[in-house]
Order: structure tokens, then sequence, then C-alpha cells
């Protein structure tokens, strides 16, 4: 059984790169999605969120002196391309998926309109929110929080580079030690900079959990639909 009926998982775009220099390395997305496929046969519903990171640093180069908002676009268009990719992943597999765009782009994907995901996830369906928040100035994390409440998800999980909450980056400090459970307040307060601050704060206010985990871990997603003690859970 689920410890979750509905959950609200934001995939590191960052890490679709696997070993390569930038883009989508194959084994990792098959692996990602087929982690995904067993939670689904556990009967929960999933809403995917997905960042860009993984093609965005391959341009970003030339995004150097642009408008930001017109970066933003830029990085909104890649979360659209790796949607693409997960869902046509997800149907090799043998799933059904459905992707949804912030950013009218009706020749691609369909548009997010919410009472659709909706009726999508209660007939089982795998839908992937494409185009963050459709807003430049936010992130993919902020929109995984947004989804997340507007779907009425139980839990938000960011599957990450990390596998949890740390009392300080652990990439750049080794003595950091990870958290197994933090409030919203706490990580605010600290400005621990695993998820931005709009993020927590939309997370907070409508009393929304977040689990942070390892998104390399083979198992961790399971293990946390199944209430298990994985990762770093940030609460209320
Ligand atoms: N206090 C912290 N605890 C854990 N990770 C942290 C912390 N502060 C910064 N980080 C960094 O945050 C990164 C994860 O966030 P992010 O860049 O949003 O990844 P993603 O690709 O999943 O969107 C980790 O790779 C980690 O290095
Ligand atoms: O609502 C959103 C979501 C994303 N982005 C842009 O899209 C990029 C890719 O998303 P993100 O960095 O969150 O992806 P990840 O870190 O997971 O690879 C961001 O840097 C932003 O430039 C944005 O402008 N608005």
């Amino acid at each position: 059984m689920p410890a979750y009926r509905r959950i609200l998982l934001k995939l590191s775009g960052e890490a679709l790169m696997g070993d390569d220099a930038y883009g989508i390395n194959r084994a990792t997305i098959v692996r990602m999605v087929r982690e995904v496929q067993e939670v689904t046969q556990l009967g929960c519903e999933v809403a995917v969120v997905i960042g860009g990171g993984n093609i965005f640093r391959g341009v970003a180069g030339g995004s150097v002196g642009m408008d930001r908002a017109t970066a933003d676009y830029m990085g909104m268009l890649a979360t659209v391309m790796n949607s693409l990719a997960l869902a046509d992943t997800m149907r090799q597999e043998g799933m059904t998926a459905r992707v949804m765009s912030a950013i009218s782009i009706e020749q691609v994907v369909e548009p997010y309109v919410r009472p659709k995901a909706l009726q999508y996830l209660e007939e089982g369906k795998v839908v992937v929110f494409a185009a963050g928040t459709g807003n430049p100035f936010f992130t993919t994390d902020t929109a995984a929080a947004l989804r997340g409440a507007e779907i009425g998800a139980q839990i938000v999980l960011k599957a990450t580079k990390v596998d949890g909450v740390y009392t300080a980056d652990p990439k750049k400090d080794p003595t950091a030690t990870r958290y197994t459970n933090i409030s919203f307040d706490e990580a605010i307060a600290k400005n621990l900079q695993v998820m931005d601050a709009t993020a927590f704060a939309l997370c907070r206010d409508q009393k929304l959990p977040i689990k942070v985990f390892s998104i390399f871990k083979s198992g961790a997603l399971k293990r946390v639909v199944q209430g298990e003690d994985e990762g770093t859970l940030v609460h209320v």
C-alpha cells in the first residue's frame, strides 16, 4: 500500500544528462521511468514536473548578457523537451502519460487545464507538467509546489542530486550533516539552498510537505512512497 494516494514528483533536469556533458542520457531516463512505473503499480497517482538544466546548461553560454526573462523562457522550453522525452519513454515502457504545458505551444503539447489534469490522474495516467509555472523569475521547484497544491497532492517529492537536506551545501562543505526532518520555518530561516524560498514558502502556506531524496539511489522513490525512512522530510 502506498503511503500517499497522489504525489507530485519533481525530477532534476540536470540529473537527466547522466555522465554526459549535456542532453538526455538514454539509460538514465529509462531508469527514472522504471522507478516511476514501480510506484504507479503500487496504486499511487503520479504527476511529474521536470527541470531543464541538462539542456539549458548546454546553451547557457549563449545566454550570457541576455535579458533574464528571455533566458528564462529558453529554460522553460528546455523543460518542454525533457517532458516530451519523459512521456515518450513512459510510452515505450508501457505506461500512459500526458504532457501539459504552462505556455501555449498547442501543436506540440496540450495546454495545462487543471480539471483535465485531475481527470487524467483519476484515470491512472501520469501527467507531466511542462514549461514550469509559465513565468520567468521562477523555478521548476516552484512549479512543483504550485502544481502539487493545485492537484491536491499529499506530498511534493524532490528527486535531486543530493540525498536530503543538509546543514550546509554538502557539495561545498564536507562536514555538513543531513536532517531526517526539518520544519519549513527552520529551512527558510537557515537559508538552506536545496530548494528556492518561493517553493518552500508556498508549500509551507499550503501545508504541503516536501521530501528531498536522491535521484541516483535505486529504489529510493519506491521507499519514499511506501513511507519508509529515506531522505529528508520538510514539514509544517
Ligand atoms: N542545505 C543543503 N542541503 C542539501 N543540498 C543543498 C543545500 N544547499 C545547497 N544544496 C545544493 O542544492 C542542489 C539541489 O538543488 P537544485 O540545484 O535545485 O537541483 P535540481 O537539479 O534537482 O533542481 C544540490 O545539488 C546541493 O548541492
Ligand atoms: O516557472 C519556471 C520554471 C523554470 N524557468 C526557467 O527554466 C530553467 C530550468 O529549470 P530548473 O533550473 O528549475 O531545472 P533543474 O534545476 O531541475 O534542471 C530555470 O533555470 C529558469 O530559467 C522559469 O523561468 N520559470
